[in-house]
């Protein structure tokens, strides 16, 4: 039984309703050992005859049968089965991919067998030296002869041992010299054991093997055996096919990347801007929230929460003649102590307007006294300590160094007067005085604070007979994780009358207000960011485009190859992911590198770091990249895996 038979082949074209028939009725049968030359007068459907033989072509009827097999030419996958295992290509115009050597041409066929990756560089190299392009392995096809050329694309048609070889004109483009060396080696082709079938205008060629079909008017008209077959060597090919893995087409993609090194850049470049902008924003998010953060903190201890009376809109006014309204009572400061959670609890007392008396012979206002708390850090001490009983610590700028500019440290100790005006229970004016001694000196940078021991500040009101309730309390709370709960909580203490009594104001609820309004920046200056993503994504999506279009061809090799559906998808898929890859990598360098002299310069100002660019950041970053480059993809993938290969073949 022959090796290679074909029945009743018979196949039309179709254009517009005209239908064009090409094979009408060809029932032919090849062996082993043959080298079958194919003659016919131009489009008489050689070609198309080939298509069928070699497993790209689908749309006909008949049978082919191969090694006692029936060919399903209506399943895809048992097609690129046969071509990966059974048959290797060789075109008039050579078709080598023009991004890969000489080598990686030849072994871009050998990836799809069992042979291991030293094994198959070993091939690859004994092809090419065997048609002798040992030493040209490095070169790229543009570096090469035409006849060189051809000697690749032979290379590459044997590498998995096929038992059929293709060759379609294979020597239409070469000269006489390149002609005979190129026959001499089909030749040896088929002495090895192969059948091989070329489709020939020249007589030369014809004559160069065992037999001639000749075909007119889509049948054969001719079959003459020139010489015997060649005698088959009895063990079969130790080569075994076996679809292209993964990890193959992600190093072609990252080599195509690299050969259109800068053309991919710009577009890598493109994209990172996007994801740039992306990740700058947010790590402004970061630092600035951080700032604000670090900000508030240095003033108010974040574990304090402090209290004033509640007084709805309507009662406003009422306080100025019943003070008591916003003062709280010593039961009133019992029911706060008695709120779980709550560690400390220290009562607030201001005085406005104090004048200091004999503190040298300049006059010294303060704008308020209030009293030292749990709400202070120690740091705000600059000079001396905190104060103590019948004592103060007075501030640096407008009091201390009105006192002496430079030797302002030489204010602690000294004993002044502080003469104010307070108000008694019925809202009254009394005028107050009371001597005390200098501890300390308070710098807290915003503005002015001058800080009393509260007890001294209690007894001096008590004294004068001003009221002595504070207007005020600062809470300290267990543990930091309390301080919303225990803010709820005072917030919602009522008195006997069911009315509320108490408003609470947190470090934390003036941070989570300024962090909403910072987040809602940073989410337009995301928006802004995700505008440009958006035209980086279609940066991506037209490259694809646009190299599916040029590499049309390449996925027709491919596709010849063996190549499935699949593999060509994954090739552009993985090309596109690469290419967001780099973009994310790109765009965090940019961001890091930006950030820090963004930094570098708001230093001086802000003594700290604005731009903060966390791990989440780039995280995200990389995944944003990865899903726009996938998406981007899929359709330009979708199209290429989609490409009838024998229209890529053809494509120029
Ligand atoms: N995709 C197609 N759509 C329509 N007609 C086609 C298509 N491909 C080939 N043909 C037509 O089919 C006929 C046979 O083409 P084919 O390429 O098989 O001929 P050929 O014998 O190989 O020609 P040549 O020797 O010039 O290469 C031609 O008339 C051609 O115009």
């Amino acid at each position: 039984m022959a090796f290679l038979s074909l029945r009743d082949i018979y196949k039309s074209y179709y254009v517009g309703d005209q239908t064009i028939p090409v094979l009408k009725g060809i029932s032919l049968d090849f062996n082993l050992g043959e080298f079958v030359s194919i003659l016919g007068e131009s489009g008489g459907g050689k070609s198309t005859l080939m298509n069928i033989i070699g497993g790209l072509d689908r749309n006909f009827s008949g049978t082919v049968t191969v090694d006692g097999q029936v060919l399903d030419h209506h399943k895809e996958k048992q097609l690129d089965e046969y071509r990966r295992a059974t048959v290797g290509y060789i075109y008039q115009s050579y078709n080598l991919i023009s991004h890969l050597t000489v080598l990686d041409n030849v072994l871009v066929s050998l990836d799809m067998t069992n042979l291991t990756r030293e094994e198959r560089e070993q091939r690859a190299r004994t092809l090419l030296k065997d048609v002798g392009l040992a030493d040209q392995a490095k070169k790229y096809p543009s570096q090469l002869s035409g006849g060189q050329k051809q000697r690749v694309a032979i290379a590459r048609a044997l590498a998995k041992d096929p038992a059929i070889i293709i060759a379609d004109e294979p020597t239409g483009a070469l000269d006489g010299e390149n002609t005979k060396e190129v026959l001499a080696i089909l030749n040896q082709i088929a002495a090895q054991g192969k059948l091989v079938i070329a489709v020939t205008h020249s007589q030369e060629v014809a004559h160069a093997g065992t037999r001639i079909v000749h075909l007119a008017d889509g049948k054969i008209d001719d079959d003459q055996i020139l010489r015997p077959p060649y005698p088959v060597p009895g063990e079969p090919s130790q080569i075994e096919a076996r679809p292209l893995p993964a990890w193959v087409s992600y190093q072609n993609a990252f080599k195509h990347v690299k050969y259109h090194f800068w053309q991919n850049f710009l577009i890598v470049l493109g994209t990172a801007i996007g994801l740039f902008a992306v990740l700058l924003f947010g790590g402004l998010g970061n630092g600035v929230k951080a700032y604000i953060d670090k900000e508030i903190n240095t003033f108010i201890n974040p574990q304090s929460v402090n209290v004033m009376r509640y007084i709805p809109d309507d009662q406003a006014s009422a306080v100025q003649t019943n003070p008591q309204l916003g003062s709280f009572s010593d039961q009133q400061i019992q029911q706060l102590r008695s709120v779980k959670h709550v560690k400390q609890i220290q009562p607030g007392y201001q005085f406005q307007n104090v004048q200091v008396d004999q503190l040298g012979s300049k006059t010294i206002n303060m704008a308020n006294v209030s009293n030292w708390s749990s709400d202070y850090q120690k740091r705000i001490i600059k000079a001396g300590t905190i104060p103590g009983k019948n004592e103060i610590a007075v501030d640096k700028k407008t009091v201390a160094k009105k006192y002496s500019t430079k030797d302002w440290r030489s204010v602690v100790g000294k004993q002044v007067t502080l003469n104010w005006t307070s108000v008694n229970k019925e809202g009254m004016p009394v005028k107050l005085t009371k001597t005390v001694r200098i501890a300390g000196v308070v710098d807290y940078d915003k503005s002015a604070l001058n800080l009393m021991n509260t007890a001294t500040m209690k007894a001096a009101l008590q004294e004068g007979q001003a009221m002595a309730d504070p207007t005020f309390v600062t809470i300290r709370v267990d543990q930091r994780e309390h301080v919303d709960q225990v803010q709820k909580k005072i917030d919602g203490l009522k008195n006997a009358k069911h009315q509320r009594e108490f408003t609470a104001v947190t470090a934390g609820s003036i941070l989570g207000e300024i962090n909403t309004i910072v987040d809602l920046a940073t989410n337009v200056l995301a928006t802004i960011a995700g505008i440009s993503l958006v035209v980086s994504a279609l940066m991506i999506i037209v490259s694809m485009f646009m190299s599916v279009a040029e590499r049309t061809k390449e996925i027709g090799i491919l596709r010849a190859l063996g190549e499935s559906k699949r593999d060509i998808r994954r090739l552009f898929t993985s090309e596109s992911l690469l290419l967001g890859l780099l973009s994310a990598i790109l765009a965090t360098g940019l961001a890091f590198g930006l950030g820090y002299l963004i930094n570098l310069a708001l230093y001086q100002i802000a003594k700290f770091d604005m731009i903060q660019i966390q791990p989440a950041n780039i995280g995200w970053t990389f995944a944003l990249a990865l899903v726009i480059s996938f998406l981007a993809a899929l359709l330009p993938a979708r199209r290429a895996a989609k490409l009838n290969p024998i229209d890529a073949l053809s494509a120029d």
